[in-house]
């Protein structure tokens, strides 16, 4: 058996395609421009790279970008000042401080200084407690796309048997929730699970958010489950030459293939959709923001 791959790429540039089309129906009706900040703190190559991508997607669908590049040794009170003066500025609809922060900055301070309702990330703790319990939410990006993925994929995932293995505050606990939120029975793995291969055998629903390359192989996969892979994992791959380096997900896709139902791939699967769903947020946040109706089929 061969399984389906999910094309996070098309997905995303469906989503994108209809964020532009509300982002420019909000333009011609009402004169508003949503507009996003991105905050980098340090010279991390990748995070650069995601950053300049964030904002060319944000560009090409209309909005106005404002990116922010700080110094590694900015001082915590200069990033708060910063984050105060987006939170107050009116084209500013959605704030994303990428992390990992610098060891000398306090993530949680500086997230739950973000104004919630411009929070695209969802990570403010106003945005966590209400997704927990089924309040209209900032829902973050990639188990939003995730999600997103799963419904289209299975219609209800009523009753299904999802396993998230991770539980970091940025993918596994969201994830979780969103699942549970649609009524699938969730079980939330991690590095002190006991016996993991037969909990994931157990899953119809498999999420992988660990951050360790292939660790997933085929033989853990019950046969027909759908997979998401959510790991972004930079190896080496001398076959491409000396120094050359390939993206791979969590899961071991070649063997995986082979026994899933269906599966996202490492890179083209849950990256792009994270980057499409944040610009989905910023639209939503722009309207909630001016008491305008919300995009339909973008928010969870
Ligand atoms: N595609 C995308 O858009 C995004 C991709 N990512 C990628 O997703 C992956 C996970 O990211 P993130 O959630 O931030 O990672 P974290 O490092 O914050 O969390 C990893 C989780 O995996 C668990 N874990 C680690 N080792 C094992 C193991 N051997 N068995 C079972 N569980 C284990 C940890 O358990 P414990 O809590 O017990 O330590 C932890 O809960 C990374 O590869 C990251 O790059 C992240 C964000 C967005
Ligand atoms: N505040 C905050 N919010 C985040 O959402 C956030 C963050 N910090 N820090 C880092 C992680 C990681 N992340 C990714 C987004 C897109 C791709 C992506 O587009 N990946 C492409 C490949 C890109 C490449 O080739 O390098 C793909 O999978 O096809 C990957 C990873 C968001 N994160």
């Amino acid at each position: 058996m061969t399984a389906i791959l999910i094309d996070g790429k098309i997905f995303a540039a469906d989503i994108r395609a209809r964020v532009a089309d509300h982002v420019a129906r909000l333009k011609q009706d009402h004169g508003l421009t949503p507009g996003l900040a991105v905050v980098l703190v340090g010279e991390d190559p990748a995070s650069q790279v995601y950053v300049r991508n964030k904002g060319k997607q944000t560009k090409e669908v209309g909005m106005t970008s404002f990116e922010h590049c700080l110094p590694a040794d900015t001082p915590e009170a200069e990033l708060l000042a910063l984050i105060d003066r987006l939170n107050a500025a009116p084209a500013v609809h959605g704030i994303l401080v990428q992390l990992p922060l610098p060891d000398h900055i306090d993530a949680d301070k500086v997230i739950n200084a973000i104004d919630p309702a411009k929070d695209v990330d969802g990570f403010h703790i106003l945005n966590v407690g209400r997704l927990a319990t089924g309040q209209k939410a900032m829902v973050p990006c990639t188990p939003l796309g995730c999600l997103m993925m799963l419904r289209d994929r299975l219609g209800s995932l009523s009753g299904k048997r999802a396993v998230v293995v991770g539980r970091s505050n940025i993918v596994g606990k969201p994830m979780a929730q969103l699942l549970l939120r649609d009524s699938a029975t969730v079980t939330v793995a991690h590095s002190r699970t006991q016996d993991l291969p037969a909990v994931c055998r157990g899953a119809d629903i498999l999420v992988a958010a660990v951050g360790r390359p292939a660790m997933i192989p085929g033989g853990w996969i019950k046969p027909g489950a759908t997979v998401i892979d959510v790991g972004i994992n930079r190896v080496p791959a001398p076959e491409k030459g000396e120094g050359k380096t390939r993206l791979v997900g969590d899961v071991d896709f070649e063997t995986a293939v082979e026994v899933a139902g269906a599966i996202t791939p490492v890179p083209g699967g849950v990256g792009p959709m994270t980057i499409a769903c944040l610009l989905a947020n910023t639209v939503t946040a722009c309207c909630r923001d001016s008491g305008l109706p919300e995009p339909e089929g973008l928010t969870a």
